[in-house]
């Protein structure tokens, strides 16, 4: 079984476009908790577009997934979410995808991670 020790989220909807906010999945279960609007649904969708490349239903190219660029008053916004997963059966190897920010690093990791723009396609990173 596939478990996942953490995910990064960066300009997705209501997700700060200038730093990641990372998440750690505690064993054996996580609870996401909080009140409406505080973005337990946008983890859900993260995780999809990280592990499938699905975005969510409505979401053309990323528009309405990716934080509003009015909102952040720039002409364009860029979301990016990596997720940190385990390599138990294999040699301790990162999978090969751009470099991960500082706080994902490990040597018994791999990586996934999705990247999009507010009016570009999404692609692995
Ligand atoms: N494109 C966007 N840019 C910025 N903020 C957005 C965008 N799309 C949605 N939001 C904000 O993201 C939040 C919605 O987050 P989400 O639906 O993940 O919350 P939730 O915790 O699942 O809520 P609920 O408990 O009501 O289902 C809202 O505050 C909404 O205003």
């Amino acid at each position: 079984m596939t478990t996942i020790t953490k995910i990064g989220i960066q300009g997705i909807r209501s997700f700060d476009h200038e730093t990641m906010e990372i998440i750690e999945f505690e064993r054996p279960v996580t609870l996401i908790v909080g009140p409406n609007g505080s973005g337990k649904t946008t983890i859900i969708e993260c995780l999809k577009m990280a592990s499938a490349g699905l975005l969510p239903p409505g979401a053309r190219n990323g528009h309405g997934f990716v934080h509003d660029p009015q909102v952040a008053r720039l002409p364009e916004v860029k979301g990016q979410i990596k997720m940190l997963f385990p390599r138990e059966e294999e040699p301790a190897q990162r999978t090969g995808r751009s470099a991960p920010p500082a706080p994902f690093s490990s040597r018994t990791s791999a990586w996934a991670g999705a990247c999009g723009r507010s009016t570009r396609r999404w692609r692995a990173c």
